[in-house]
């Protein structure tokens, strides 16, 4: 029977034991059991097509079609004692892959733990013209209360769902290139949404306003990406023995990774592939569940850089107990509604697989993943280096290149990683082989 979609998901064991030896049927019949997930949204998933035309073109301008990305999940993720099975949206081998590994090792360890402020955004109101700026901006401070009511105006929804204009902040820049130019900010909460239309409508809003309680003229009206008052937090902590493999120790492995973030710490040539590693984590499930990835890209790398010198977005250090200790904290703004995470059928099923309940669990599993991605990627680097995992995994890519099909690309992917030579004219050789055997 067709289970309804808005009852509550049953807890979850993201624990998927061989997951990663059956094929993409067998897994989906396995994420259905594991979550209860209903036949309308096993069907999104299974079919090609989830997104039709009819819907693509009202979502962007000149559709031609729609483009397909593969879609894995993510298993043995246990976040603040839950578990959580995660849609991840990616072009990338190895990716899924090393994110499962690190919850892997974390959920023996008692997984990660999360953490969130309100979902706060900013939207800027741009002033110029103007030649007394502090003055300006005292009197902006002083008509707080009338700025937060002409706000709160325009979105009697987001008001009744506990949310709205908090509060304003004032900046001044007293000497630019064209004059001193006074920049107010609205404090949103947007609960659930991404919140960017929401704030862009309040700060045109209070722009005449604004305009005329200082005597300046309004130019720009739009939302800050850098979300620096919507943080979404991890901390992971693995014990070195969890670690260990046959040819590295825990304490080689942890003292490896130290280095590694060391380095992303003082350099910013390190520290964007260091990030670009988190990111690996964070995007696919920004994208899985419709949300807006440059926003999240934009947000992750400015905070990156807000002590002016660019740098990396995780810590990684050692507790009293030698047990690695790895944190991530950055701005996060996603919705559980609005933009295409309302609009795209799979992105509601992701969501429905996740079994979030606010953007901002949402926005914490994210930075989970993010925090495991950026594990998975400094222990390799730090020991054996990134080719073996990911070039094994990216063999099958080469395979299909190569021209393989069907069960041909396991059987040359094989042959291409038993033989350590993962490039497209030895697959080519290989292929040829097996097809004139
Ligand atoms: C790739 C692994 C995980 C292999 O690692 P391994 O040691 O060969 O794995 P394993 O076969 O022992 O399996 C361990 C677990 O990994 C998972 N796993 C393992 N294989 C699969 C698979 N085929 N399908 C699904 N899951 C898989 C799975 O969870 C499995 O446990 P199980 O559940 O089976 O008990 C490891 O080498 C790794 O984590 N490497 C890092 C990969 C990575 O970071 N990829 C990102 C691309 S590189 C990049 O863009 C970023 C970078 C590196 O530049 C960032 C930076 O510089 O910081
Ligand atoms: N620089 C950037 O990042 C920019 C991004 N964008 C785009 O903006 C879109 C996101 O904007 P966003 O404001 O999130 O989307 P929407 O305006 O589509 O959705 C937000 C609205 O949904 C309604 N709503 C219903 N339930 C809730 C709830 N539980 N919590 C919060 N609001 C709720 C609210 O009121 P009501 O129903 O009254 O509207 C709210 O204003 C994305 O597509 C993004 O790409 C746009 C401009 C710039």
């Amino acid at each position: 029977m067709d289970r309804p979609t808005d009852v509550p998901r049953q807890a979850v064991n993201s624990r998927l034991e061989g997951y990663r030896n059956k094929t993409p049927e067998q897994r989906l019949a396995m994420l259905a059991e594991a979550t209860g997930l209903a036949d309308s949204d096993i069907a999104i998933f299974g079919q090609s097509g989830a997104l039709d035309p009819v819907r693509a073109n009202g979502m962007i301008e000149n559709v031609v079609g729609t483009f397909q990305l593969p879609l894995g999940i993510a298993t043995n993720f246990t976040i603040n004692g839950r578990d959580y099975l995660v849609p991840m949206v990616v072009e990338e081998p190895s990716v899924v892959a090393a994110a499962s590994y690190m919850a892997r090792i974390a959920r023996d360890n008692g997984g990660f733990q999360t953490s969130s402020t309100a979902p706060v955004m900013r939207a800027q109101v741009q002033l110029v013209g103007i030649t007394d700026p502090y003055g300006a901006r005292s009197k902006l401070l002083a008509a707080r209360e009338q700025i937060l009511a002409i706000a709160n105006s325009r979105d009697a929804l987001l008001i009744k769902l506990g949310g709205g204009c908090k509060d304003i902040e004032v900046h001044v820049f007293p000497q630019t290139a064209r004059g001193p130019m006074v920049v107010l900010h609205l404090l949103v909460d947007v609960r659930d949404a991404m919140g960017a239309n929401a704030v862009n409508t309040m700060a045109e809003a209070v722009a005449p306003t604004v305009a005329e309680l200082t005597g300046g003229i309004v130019r720009l009206r739009i939302l800050s990406n850098l979300a620096d008052q919507r943080l979404a937090r991890a901390r992971v902590r693995v014990p070195e023995q969890a670690l260990a493999t046959k040819e590295y120790s825990g304490r080689r492995m942890i003292d490896g990774i130290l280095e590694a973030y060391e380095l992303a710490v003082i350099d910013p040539y390190r520290a964007a592939t260091h990030n670009k590693g988190i990111m690996n984590g964070i995007d696919p499930v920004i994208l899985a569940t419709g949300n807006d990835w440059r926003a999240i890209e934009a947000g992750a790398h400015a905070y990156a850089a807000r002590s002016g010198s660019y740098t990396s977005l995780s810590t990684w250090e050692v507790d009293s107990q030698g047990a690695l200790i790895g944190t991530i904290e950055m701005p996060m703004a996603v919705g559980l509604v609005g933009g295409a995470t309302k609009t795209h059928p799979a992105a509601q099923a992701a969501l429905r697989v996740l079994g979030v309940k606010t953007a901002q669990e949402l926005a914490e599993v994210a930075v989970a993943v993010g925090l495991a991605q950026n594990m998975a990627a400094l222990r390799a680097l730090a020991t054996e280096g990134i080719q073996r995992g990911h070039m094994a995994l990216h063999a099958r890519n080469i395979a299909i290149v190569a021209g393989a099909l069907g069960e041909e690309v396991e059987t040359i992917a094989a042959g291409l990683v038993k033989a350590g030579d993962v490039r497209t004219d030895r697959a080519q050789t290989l292929l040829a082989e097996l097809r004139g055997g």
